[in-house]
């Protein structure tokens, strides 16, 4: 059939008022969809600035429990919280990560103690602990695969012992996710959820997220372990190992540039598929909100509903709490 000299099909009848276009409105986003993720310092009474991401702060233990608090009570349940580390903390093997009385450690349980009913994420990657500021084990200029793996390990164990619902390694090392799954089998953490950051891209989009934590590589980037962004076919190749690896939930990041690899991973993989819609497209729109050069509130809810459209079922985003007080 040709519809188009056939005035007698007028898409916009679908388009005349607000009810009916909420009737047509395939697509909506629920707080209950959203993760926020929260950047922690050590000491209290803090509650810091991040200067490029205009909104948002880094908390120490105490700070950061009345806003889990607060967010509660707008109907957000998950949050996940990534450590800043200061540099005489850090050294060549992330030793601090994995040490019981760390202060990122003694805040998820904390957490966990004073919230069970919240979904727990944390971070399982080096870089905030590394004196190098890479996601894995330097050597020669080299960032090692298998040598990170154990530490990863470690990590894992201590974060899965501190009562975290679901780890999130965000490294791109090869073959964590079946190494972390066994390890924390082997030790009873049967239940301990991994969402693997599947198909993470080099991107320049993380750079207020390196300022938060002062976690940016102190030489080279980041190109040997995160994907060229030029490529889509690897992302299959990525899902098809985690889903051999055992990963319970599949994510993309960042996410606007990528909704095409959402939508890929979507179509192909019966997992839940989350997206990341990481610091610098938060702090975009900030900035020309700021300005007054486009309208923030109106250009989030576009960004998370194409998040969405494009089959993420979850949402880690900085804008969750702001969403959240629109009370939609
Ligand atoms: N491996 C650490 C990590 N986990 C999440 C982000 C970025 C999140 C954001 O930009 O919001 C990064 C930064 C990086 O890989 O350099
Ligand atoms: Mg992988």
């Amino acid at each position: 059939m040709n519809y188009l000299n056939n005035m007698q099909r007028r898409p916009r009848r679908n388009r005349k008022s607000e009810v009916v276009r909420s009737l047509v409105e395939e697509t909506s986003v629920s707080v209950k969809d959203l993760i926020l993720p929260l950047f922690l310092v050590s000491g209290t009474g803090k509650k810091v600035a991040v200067d490029s991401m205009p909104g948002i702060f880094r908390y120490s233990i105490d700070t950061m429990l009345s806003e889990i608090e607060s967010c509660l009570k707008l109907g957000i349940s998950s949050f996940d919280v990534f450590p800043a580390y200061p540099e005489e903390l850090k050294d060549a093997k992330a030793s601090e990560s994995f040490n019981p009385e760390t202060f990122y450690l003694k805040a998820l349980r904390e957490i966990k103690k004073q919230f069970p009913e919240v979904c727990l994420m944390s971070d399982v990657a080096m870089d905030p602990y590394s004196s190098d500021g890479h996601d894995g084990i330097v050597k020669d200029g080299k960032v090692l695969n298998d040598e990170t793996l154990e530490v990863l390990g470690r990590m894992s164990l201590a974060q899965a012992d501190a009562g975290v619902d679901i780890l999130g390694p965000s490294d791109m090392m090869d073959g964590r996710v079946g190494y972390i799954r066994d390890l924390l089998d082997e030790h009873g953490f049967t239940d301990t959820s991994i969402m693997s950051y599947t198909a993470k891209y080099a991107s320049a989009f993380y750079g207020p997220f390196r300022d938060a934590l002062d976690s940016a590589p102190k030489f080279g980037d980041k190109k040997t372990y995160q994907m060229d962004y030029a490529n889509s076919k690897e992302a299959l190749i990525e899902a098809d190992l985690d889903m051999e690896e055992g990963a319970d939930f599949l994510m993309v990041k960042p996410a606007l540039s990528y909704l095409d690899i959402i939508k890929l991973l979507s179509d192909n993989y019966p997992l839940p598929i989350a997206a990341y819609n990481v610091s610098g497209e938060y702090s975009m729109v900030k900035a020309a909100a700021e300005r007054g050069w486009l309208d923030g509130e109106r250009a989030m809810l576009e960004i998370l509903t194409s998040i969405k459209r494009s089959g993420a079922k979850i949402i880690l985003t900085y804008f969750a709490k702001e969403y959240a007080q629109l009370g939609r």
